[in-house]
C-alpha cells in the first residue's frame, strides 16, 4: 500500500498494490496500520457505505456531517470511475476553500482519505459507477449537510452537460453564504 500526502494538508492518496497471477489478482484494499501511520493518528472507522450511480454525470456533493458527528472518510471506486473532490473547510486552515480532485476508478484502485473538516463529493465518469467508503462516525441525519456543488470554485470537468443531482443538492446553500462548523 503506497500512501502519499496531497497538496492540502490532511488529504491522502492511497494506492494499494495488486498482486497479479494467472487467476487474476489479489489486493489488500485497507491496512489500518499503514493509514494510521500516514495520517499521524488512529482513525476509527465504524461504518461502511456503498452507492451506485447509474448515469454518467451523477454528482453527489458537496457533503459533510457536522461535529460532533463529523466523519473521516476512506473512499474507493469499485466499479466505473468518478472524479472525487474534497474542499478544505477548516476555519483555521491556511488552505481554507482550496480543493483537490482525483480520479478514482475500479481500474486504478486508488483511494482518497478525506479527514473531518472537508466537504466531499464526486461526479461519475462512467455508467453504473459504484463507490465504497469507510466513515469514522455513524450516519446522523440531523448533522448531515450540503453546500452547493457549483459554488465552491471546483472544476468538476463536466463539459457542456448539467449534472444529475438529488433535491438536497439542488437546494444546498452557496459556499459564500455557508458558515463552516469545523475549527
Ligand atoms: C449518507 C447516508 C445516507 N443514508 C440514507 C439517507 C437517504 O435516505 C439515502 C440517500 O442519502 P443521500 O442522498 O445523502 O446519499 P448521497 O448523496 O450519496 O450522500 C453521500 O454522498 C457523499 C459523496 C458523501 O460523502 C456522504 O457520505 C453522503 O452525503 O440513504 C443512510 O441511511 N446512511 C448514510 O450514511
Amino acid at each position: 500500500m503506497n500512501i502519499k500526502s496531497l497538496s492540502i494538508d490532511g488529504l491522502l492518496l492511497c494506492e494499494p498494490m495488486r498482486h497479479g497471477d494467472d487467476r487474476g489478482w489479489f489486493m489488500e484494499s485497507y491496512r489500518k496500520d499503514a493509514l494510521n501511520e500516514a495520517a499521524g493518528r488512529t482513525v476509527h472507522f465504524v461504518q461502511d457505505n456503498h452507492s451506485l450511480s447509474t448515469a454518467v454525470g451523477t454528482l453527489r456533493g458537496l457533503h459533510y456531517q457536522a461535529p460532533p458527528c463529523a466523519q473521516d472518510k476512506l473512499v474507493r471506486c469499485i466499479a466505473g470511475s468518478v472524479l472525487d473532490v474534497a474542499v478544505d473547510v477548516r476555519r483555521g486552515s491556511a488552505s481554507y476553500g482550496q480543493w483537490i480532485a482525483v480520479e478514482l476508478s475500479a481500474q486504478n484502485a486508488h483511494q482518497l482519505f478525506v479527514p473531518t473538516g472537508f466537504l466531499h463529493g464526486f461526479v461519475t465518469r462512467e455508467p453504473n459507477s459504484e463507490i465504497a467508503y469507510k466513515v469514522s462516525a455513524p450516519y446522523s441525519r440531523d448533522h448531515d449537510g450540503s453546500v452547493l456543488w457549483k459554488s465552491a470554485g471546483v472544476d468538476w470537468d463536466l463539459g457542456a452537460s448539467a449534472p444529475i443531482l438529488s433535491g438536497k443538492d439542488v437546494d444546498a446553500p452557496a459556499f459564500a453564504d455557508w458558515v463552516s462548523p469545523f475549527d
